[in-house]
């Protein structure tokens, strides 16, 4: 099967229509993050398949918690903190498109040097931040990540960039206490994501 035809395929099969210019983003997002991972090592995950589950469509499940949190994105700023090789960021600003102002976080510079090229060849407007997040003194509406560390470690971090919420994304079970969202889907077995509200 074409890249293209298994990119539409898995999230159509997960509920995502994506339209045509979606899926070529997609494609060309594929590509580049294969075709770098050869010298800069940006992600394990390396078969087409598991691209387009693992990292495209799980970035893009989190617009069901969104959702579920009664959250329109539209008009937002949206920050992804420690964004690697652009996930969950990226694949929402394919999905969002003009709809999001989107910033990206990195403090390793092959991946914002990844995220800066991947920028020009989408010919997306995104903004990429090369630097510690605790550097960064600006505030987004809406505060992203996933697979940034351990809950307690940062917190603190994500709160003090958030004015309005904050969605991390876990692949385990959350603690008590969070209010959270779980994610059920036929190539995502069970994924959770923990809202937060910042109340300032
Ligand atoms: C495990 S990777 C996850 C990358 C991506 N979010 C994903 O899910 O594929 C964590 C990333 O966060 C970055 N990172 C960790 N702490 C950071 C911080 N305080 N400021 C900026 N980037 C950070 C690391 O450089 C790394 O690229």
């Amino acid at each position: 099967m074409h890249t293209k035809e298994l990119i539409k395929e898995v999230f159509s099969r997960n509920g995502f229509q994506l339209n045509q210019q979606q899926i070529d983003l997609f494609y060309v997002y594929l590509q580049e993050l294969k075709r770098w991972n050869k010298v800069h090592n940006l992600t394990s995950i390396e078969e087409d398949h598991l691209i387009v589950v693992r990292h495209f469509l799980d970035s893009i499940s989190l617009s069901l918690c969104f959702e579920e949190k009664s959250i329109r994105v539209d008009g937002l700023s949206v920050c992804d903190v420690g964004s690697g090789a652009g996930f969950p960021g990226v694949p929402l600003k394919i999905f969002y498109g003009d709809r999001i102002n989107l910033t990206l976080i990195e403090s390793v510079h092959k991946k914002c040097s990844f995220l800066e090229y991947l920028k020009v060849k989408l010919s997306l407007d995104y903004e990429v931040l090369c630097t510690r997040a605790e550097k960064v003194e600006r505030t987004f509406d809406l505060v992203v990540c996933r697979a940034l560390g351990k809950l307690e470690d940062i917190l603190e971090l994500l709160r003090r960039l958030s004015s309005r919420y904050i969605f991390i994304m876990k692949g385990s079970e959350v603690p008590t206490g969070f209010d959270y969202c779980r994610i059920s889907l036929p190539d995502i077995k069970e994924s959770y994501v923990i809202f937060l509200q910042n109340i300032r």
